[in-house]
C-alpha cells in the first residue's frame, strides 16, 4: 500500500476527534439545490460573513457512518489537489440529523445534462474534457486511490462551455488493492469482470464474490465516458453476455485480436454497429480502455496519446477530403508554375 491511503486512515481518526456541531443557517446562506444522489443532497451556499460560494454536501446520519463521511471528506480535502478534482474546503461539521462538509462548487451543472442536451458535445470539447479527466484520474491513481464511480453525473462544470471540468463524489473511492465485495449493477459503467456477481445476486444462498480494487475499473469507465460524449448514447445496457450489443462488441474485439495475432489482413473485422460513427483512431483507444480483460487495460494517461486526431468518422472523412483538396491545389499550383515558367522561357527565346 502506498503512504497516502495509510495517511488517510490516520486523518479520519484525528478528524473524528475534532468534529464540531453547527447550526447550518448561522454560518451559511443556502441558495439552491445543486443535486441529489443516493447518499444525500448537495446545496449551493454562501458563507454568511465572507460571502464565499461553496457546495455543502449533506449526508443523513441515519444512513451514513461517521467513518464513510470522514473518508470522503479527508480524501477530497487532502488529496484532490489536481485542478480537475473537486476539493473540499476544510469545513466539516455535524447537525442532529446530518454530517456536512463544504466543497468547491461547480456552478454550471454536471456533464450528464450536457450529454443529453440537444446540442450534445463537440469532438473538440470531448477531447478537452477527457484530457482533464485523464490527468485527474492519473493523479488519484498515483496516490494509490481508485475512484470507482466515474460517470457523467459526477463530473461538474466550472464554466458554461465546460472548458474546465472537475471530477467529484469520492464516496466509493478506495485504496488500490482493497478487497471489496463484487457488486453487479445494471449499467455499462459496471465492469464485465463482475458479471459473476449478477447471478450470485439472484441466488439467495450463494457465497459473495470478492474482488481487488484496481485502477482498471476507472480505465473502463473512462472508455464508456468517451463513447457517451461522442454519441450521447450508451454503447450497451450492461457489460454482460446477456446483452446483445455488448456481445457484438466483444465478438468484434476478439476478431480484431485474432487478426492481429495471426496477421491475417484479409480477415473480416467489420466494426460492431454501435461504433459506426467513430473514427478508427478513437476505436483503437476504446479497444484498449474497454478491454474485457482488466489486467490488459492501460492507465488513464493512454488517452493523452489520442488527443488531436479525429475521433468522429465524419471528421476523419473531412480531414481526408481537406487533404485531397490540398493535394489538388498543390498540383494546380505546380502545373501553373510550369506554364508560367514555360511562358518565361518562350519570352526569353523571342527576345
Ligand atoms: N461540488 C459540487 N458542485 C456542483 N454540483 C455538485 C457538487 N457535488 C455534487 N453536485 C451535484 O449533486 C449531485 C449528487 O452529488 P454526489 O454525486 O456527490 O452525491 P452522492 O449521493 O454521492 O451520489 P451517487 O448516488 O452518485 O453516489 C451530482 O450529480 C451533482 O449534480
Amino acid at each position: 500500500m502506498t503512504t497516502a491511503p495509510t495517511e488517510l486512515d490516520e486523518l479520519c481518526y484525528l478528524t473524528a476527534q475534532s468534529m464540531t456541531s453547527l447550526v447550518t443557517s448561522q454560518h451559511f446562506k443556502l441558495i439552491k439545490k445543486l443535486g441529489e444522489g443516493s447518499y444525500g443532497k448537495v446545496m449551493l451556499a454562501v458563507h454568511q460573513k465572507r460571502g464565499t460560494p461553496m457546495a455543502l454536501k449533506f449526508f443523513p446520519r441515519r444512513s451514513t457512518t461517521l467513518q464513510a463521511f470522514l473518508r470522503e471528506y479527508n480524501l477530497s480535502v487532502s488529496y484532490c489537489t489536481h485542478p480537475s478534482l473537486t476539493r473540499a474546503l476544510g469545513i466539516f461539521y455535524s447537525t442532529p440529523s446530518h454530517y456536512v462538509f463544504a466543497q468547491e462548487a461547480g456552478l454550471y451543472g454536471d456533464l450528464y445534462d450536457v450529454i443529453v442536451s440537444e446540442e450534445g458535445v463537440s469532438e473538440e470539447s470531448a477531447q478537452r474534457v477527457m484530457s482533464q479527466l485523464s490527468g485527474a484520474v492519473s493523479h488519484l491513481h498515483s496516490l494509490g486511490f481508485v475512484h470507482r464511480d466515474i460517470k457523467p453525473e459526477n463530473i461538474f462544470l466550472c464554466d458554461r462551455a465546460y472548458r474546465w471540468v472537475k471530477l467529484g463524489d469520492f464516496g466509493l473511492a478506495r485504496a488500490q488493492g482493497t478487497k471489496v465485495r463484487a457488486v453487479w449493477y445494471n449499467s455499462p459503467f459496471c465492469v464485465p469482470e463482475v458479471e459473476g456477481a449478477k447471478t450470485v445476486s439472484d441466488a439467495e444462498e450463494a457465497e459473495d464474490i470478492w474482488m481487488s480494487v484496481e485502477p482498471s475499473l476507472d480505465t473502463w469507465a473512462l472508455g464508456i465516458l468517451i463513447y457517451c460524449l461522442l454519441t450521447s448514447c450508451f454503447p450497451w445496457e450492461e457489460s454482460t453476455s446477456d446483452d446483445p450489443s455488448y456481445r457484438k462488441y466483444r465478438d468484434w474485439f476478439n476478431r480484431i485480436q485474432q487478426r492481429e495475432e495471426t496477421q491475417d489482413t484479409e480477415a473480416e473485422t467489420d466494426v460492431s454497429p454501435q461504433f459506426d460513427s467513430l473514427s478508427s483512431f478513437v476505436l483503437t483507444l476504446l479497444r484498449k480502455l474497454l478491454n474485457p480483460l482488466p489486467q490488459l487495460r492501460p492507465g488513464p494517461d493512454e488517452i493523452l496519446s489520442y488527443l488531436g486526431g479525429p475521433w468522429l468518422l465524419k471528421t476523419e472523412k473531412e480531414e481526408m477530403r481537406r487533404e485531397q483538396e490540398a493535394q489538388v491545389e498543390a498540383k494546380k499550383m505546380h502545373e501553373r508554375g510550369g506554364v508560367e515558367g514555360e511562358k518565361e522561357m518562350m519570352g526569353r527565346r523571342e527576345r
